[in-house]
């Protein structure tokens, strides 16, 4: 009863993932989950935090347009975004995903796993014996990843918030002050200030999205500013203290002391692998984690946050698709398809990792940034080219004075792209097709092929081409 093919720990995406894979693949599967099926992605991360800041986009977009801007109001209705992310969130609630897992043939087991020896789990139930649970062929971690609080003195002690309880906020705050200038903090700063927060962000380095291109952070700040936002970059919480008034104090190094009633802390997350895991999983590309001296363990798996390699969650799922396939292919005698793109490897997760930020602009980015190409191949091989996205037609017409900026990077060596940044209203959908040209390793000289079509705001790949030149050396 208590032996699987499969055993995964962790119902986040990633861990449902994992055991679907298996299950198509002719195995059984038992999933652990010690919180809600659907982990934080579906509660508490990216579902929520998107329906949030969806009513302030939507909003932006028409008052952008003559003709709907003026029967637009200029605010959103908190009460009713806050009603239409409860209803993203499911409510907190679980039962759908619980009866998707019924479906998929994957066995549920509530409680919170620990690994206990070689092919085994232990659950630990509340009310209940703990239940061991053996696997006769993987364990699979899928326990995803949880937030970091900075050593700031007090700031422990002054009841901050992380995503989870700024995501789950049954009101809007008067005055927020966000600490870090990551994804996290710059759409929670969007979302607050839509909701009508007053919001004060706390940003250590000299600019936001600091792993984006340079612009990217730049746009955004301007644009959190232009709506009201305090953005204070190169600057950090000396003391934070929450007073016996409820209301929060953080001096900063000036001796400026800023007040606010939420402290929302968003400077990053770390792995958070089960107990009698190794504290830092470390996986080969077909996700089977390894031993101290760098040989795959055979029966352990590590998949989505856990293992650090891209905390996203389609990176995760990705992840996921390919050690659930490895594990059914190991199990019947088939060889393990790990060359680099193969079946049962995550090459994407190195340099193809595509991330939209749902701020205002928003910003899409795949592969390496103008930086990150040039340290790893040299400038002589790198060449990156920028342009406006306000300049191409479809913007125009899709919003009065559109204000974006694109950027494609391009190894003149092997006249393929090696990155694409866009910055502007709903760019989003437009990385795709960037996404789509680094895995395909689509010349350049070919994509002069692939028509745009006009007038949308895809013909920014026409002029990133032309900005690249066609009589230039990668024509051919
Ligand atoms: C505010 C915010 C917004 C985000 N927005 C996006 C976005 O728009 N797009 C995107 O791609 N990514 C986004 N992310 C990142 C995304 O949430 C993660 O990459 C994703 O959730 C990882 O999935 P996972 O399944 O690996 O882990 P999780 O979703 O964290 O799931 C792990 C599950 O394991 C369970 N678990 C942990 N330990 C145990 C144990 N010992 N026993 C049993 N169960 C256990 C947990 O309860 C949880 O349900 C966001 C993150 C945050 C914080
Ligand atoms: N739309 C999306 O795809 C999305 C949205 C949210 C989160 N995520 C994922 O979740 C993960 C976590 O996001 P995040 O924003 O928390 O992390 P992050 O690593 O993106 O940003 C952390 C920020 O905190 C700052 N920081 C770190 N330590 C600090 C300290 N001691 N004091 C002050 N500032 C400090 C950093 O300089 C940085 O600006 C990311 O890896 C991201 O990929 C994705």
């Amino acid at each position: 009863m208590n032996t699987y093919d499969v055993i995964v720990i962790g119902a986040g995406p990633v861990g449902e993932n994992a055991a679907d894979r298996a299950v198509q693949g002719g195995l059984s599967a038992v999933i652990v989950e010690a919180e809600l099926v659907g982990g934080e992605c579906s509660y508490w991360a990216c579902m929520p935090t998107k329906a949030l800041l969806r009513p302030g986009h939507a909003l932006a977009a028409a008052r952008a347009v003559p003709g709907a801007r003026e029967v637009t109001a200029e605010r959103i209705d908190a009460a009713a975004s806050l009603a239409y992310r409860d209803s993203f969130a499911s409510h907190w609630k679980d039962d759908g995903q619980v009866s998707w897992l019924s479906g998929a043939g994957i066995d549920l087991v509530r409680g919170r796993g620990r690994l206990a020896g070689e092919r085994t789990v232990e659950v630990v139930r509340d009310g209940e014996d703990p239940l061991v649970l053996t696997a006769r062929h993987a364990v699979v971690l899928a326990t995803g990843s949880r937030p970091t609080i900075p050593p700031v003195p007090g700031l422990a002690e002054a009841s901050p918030w992380t995503n989870r309880e700024a995501i789950s906020a049954e009101s809007v705050p008067e005055r927020v002050l966000i600490i870090g200038g990551g994804v996290v903090g710059s759409e929670f700063a969007t979302a607050f200030t839509d909701l009508g927060s007053r919001v004060t962000m706390l940003v250590r380095g000299e600019r936001l999205l600091e792993r984006n291109e340079p612009f990217a952070g730049e746009a955004v700040a301007a644009s959190l500013r232009e709506m009201g936002a305090d953005v204070r970059l190169g600057t950090s919480a000396e003391r934070v203290e929450r007073g016996q008034d409820g209301v929060v104090r953080a001096t900063l190094g000036s001796g400026e002391v800023i007040e606010a009633d939420e402290v929302v802390v968003a400077t990053g997350r770390r792995p958070a692998p089960p107990e009698g895991a190794p504290e830092r999983v470390q996986v080969d590309e077909a996700m089977r984690v390894l031993d101290d001296d760098g040989a795959p363990l055979g029966w352990l798996w590590a998949v989505g946050d856990v293992n650090g390699r891209a905390l996203l969650t389609h990176q995760g799922k990705y992840q996921a698709r390919a050690a659930g396939d490895a594990i059914a292919a190991i199990a019947s005698g088939r060889a393990l398809d790990d060359a680099p793109w193969g079946a049962h490897v995550a090459t994407a997760d190195h340099d193809a990792v595509p991330q939209v930020t749902f701020t205002r602009p928003e910003v899409a980015s795949v592969g390496l940034s103008a930086a990150q190409a040039t340290e790893r191949f040299g400038e002589q091989r790198v060449k990156a080219v920028d342009y406006n996205l306000g300049w191409v037609a479809g913007a125009a017409v899709f919003a009065q004075g559109y204000t974006g900026q694109a950027r494609l990077v391009v190894d003149t060596e092997r006249s393929v792209v090696l990155g694409a940044t866009f910055v502007g209203a709903d760019v989003g959908e437009l990385v795709q097709a960037a996404t789509m040209a680094v895995v395909g390793e689509i010349p350049v000289h070919r994509l002069w092929h692939a028509v745009p079509a006009y007038p949308t705001i895809s013909e920014i790949w026409l002029r990133l081409l032309e900005e690249l030149g066609r009589d230039s050396a990668l024509t051919r």
